[in-house]
């Protein structure tokens, strides 16, 4: 069955998993106490704490308290959704100081460009919050990526673990389930995709195979189903 569009997930398919736990999770960790003292005040920070609270079952937790739910999920690598918007907040002045560099694959990075050029549209469906996913392709080391993605989905259409996820981002993109091919490196993020519809190839930039999942070690080994 061709395909029409192609949803990729960044860590450990587009982008080294090394790059998020070695640099981009110390780096929160580093700032995000004092990011969130100084904005508590400020309603897109404001909202994100009443979050955590929520999801915490700590409805009375103060800015402190806050913060140390913060960094425990933050060492969990939770995908809290309060997290990972504040995540996104926090590495935003990182990459505007210059201090990071989105790290994306070469062999991603020239694969985007060729499908884009093709005539696929390309999305991305990450943990990280849409904000995150736009600094990582658009302050990457191979420049500004961003023209190339025609939409970002993150924790807020769902768990990248549950089909019903994927089924709400195939309507969202408005093409059927099985007219997108998802691409990732989590075999339980693969098989949800596939119970929704969709196509999958998996990422193994290791080696491996992700069970029951055609799997490449590159996405110079991709070869989308063309009409
Ligand atoms: C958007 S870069 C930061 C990635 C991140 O925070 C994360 O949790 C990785 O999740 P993914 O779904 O891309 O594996
Ligand atoms: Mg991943």
């Amino acid at each position: 069955m061709p395909i029409n569009a192609i949803l990729t997930d960044i860590e450990g398919t587009t982008s080294a998993v090394s790059f998020v736990f070695d640099v981009l999770f110390p780096y929160a960790a580093a700032h995000l106490p004092d990011f969130v003292r100084e904005h508590a005040g400020e309603a897109a920070v404001a909202g994100q704490l009443d979050a955590v609270r929520s999801e915490s079952g700590e409805a009375q937790a103060d800015v402190e308290r806050c913060i140390a739910i913060l960094l425990q999920w933050l060492a969990e690598d939770r995908k809290a959704t309060p997290l990972k918007a504040l995540q996104g907040m926090v590495w935003e002045q990182g990459y505007r100081a210059g201090q990071l560099k989105g790290h994306v694959y070469p062999d991603a990075v020239d694969a985007l460009r060729r499908w884009k050029a093709e005539g696929f549209d390309l999305y991305v469906y990450s943990s990280g919050s849409i904000q995150a996913q736009k600094l990582i392709f658009g302050c990457s080391e191979a420049g500004d990526l961003t023209p190339l993605f025609s939409g970002y989905f993150d924790t807020t259409s769902g768990a990248k673990r549950e089909a019903a996820s994927y089924a709400r981002i195939a309507e969202a993109i408005g093409l059927p389930a099985q007219r997108i091919l998802f691409l990732s490196d989590v075999v339980q993020e693969l098989d949800a995709a596939r119970e929704a519809g969709l196509q999958t190839i998996g990422l193994a930039r290791e080696g491996g195979v992700l069970e029951g999942h055609e799997t490449v070690a590159s996405f110079a080994l991709i070869d989308p189903p063309r009409a």
